[in-house]
């Protein structure tokens, strides 16, 4: 199995919120593929940002994109219908954080999500040995989470590389998603070691030119490809 298509998805974290849908939309018409949504609670991570209702809010104003919901919360499962009534794609959710993995996974499926793991640079890949067949994406994170605008975490790359192997050898068609310290100068090399789906928040969001820095990613990826 190889990889899918490349994807850009900006991290709304870093948009401007007093002008949420009008930023996502700008992000979007500059060439992103998805929207990235992080979801933190205070809890699992200390920090607090966007329910369900915001993101209606961005179906509302028109955003027709996927949205990629990141729960950085726990509990998990109690949130997950809300998220998928509010008109997200993907639902991803890190393991620690849930009481049963395996139940959580169905969860998002039955609402009819799409569903994804997430790994933080610490985190240890045992936990995809049993759900690998029912998952539609892995998202490793390449910073810890909590925060936008982190440097980008080097061994993050030796990860994305066994994360790929595992993939190509289930011969399941898996988004393999990285996010945190994503930029244009190192989108290539992280393209190389594996990941398909790549989260960029600061990198787009603190820029000028939001298309001038796709079309960069956009270019490095092109080269990596062939
Ligand atoms: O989930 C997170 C942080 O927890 C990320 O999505 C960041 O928002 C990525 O931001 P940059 O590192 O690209 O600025």
């Amino acid at each position: 199995m190889s990889k899918q298509a490349n994807v850009i998805a900006p991290s709304i974290l870093s948009a401007d919120f007093a002008r949420l849908g009008e930023d996502t939309a700008k992000a979007l018409a500059a060439g992103a593929d998805w929207v990235h949504f992080d979801v933190m609670d205070n809890h699992y991570v200390p920090n607090l940002t966007m329910g369900p209702m915001v993101l209606k809010a961005l179906r509302d104003y028109g955003i027709t994109a996927p949205i990629d919901v990141h729960l950085m919360v726990k509990p998990v499962d109690r949130i997950v219908p809300d998220f998928a009534k509010a008109g997200a794609s993907v639902i991803s959710f890190h393991p620690e954080a849930s009481e049963h993995v395996d139940r959580t996974i169905g969860l998002i499926k039955d609402s009819g999500c799409q569903a994804g793991l997430v790994f933080n640079p610490a985190t240890s890949l045992d936990w995809l040995d049993y759900v690998m067949d029912k998952l539609d994406l892995i998202l490793l994170m390449s910073v810890n989470p909590g925060f936008g605008g982190q440097k980008f975490i080097p061994s993050a790359l030796d990860k994305l590389r066994e994360v790929r192997r595992r993939i190509d050898e289930s011969g399941r068609p898996i988004r393999l998603e990285i996010d945190g310290g994503v930029t244009a100068a190192n989108i290539g090399e992280i393209s190389a070691a594996g990941a398909d789906t790549f989260v960029a928040g600061s990198a787009i969001f603190n820029a000028p030119d939001y298309q001038a820095v796709i079309q960069a990613m956009h270019q490095q990826l092109a080269a990596v490809r062939g």
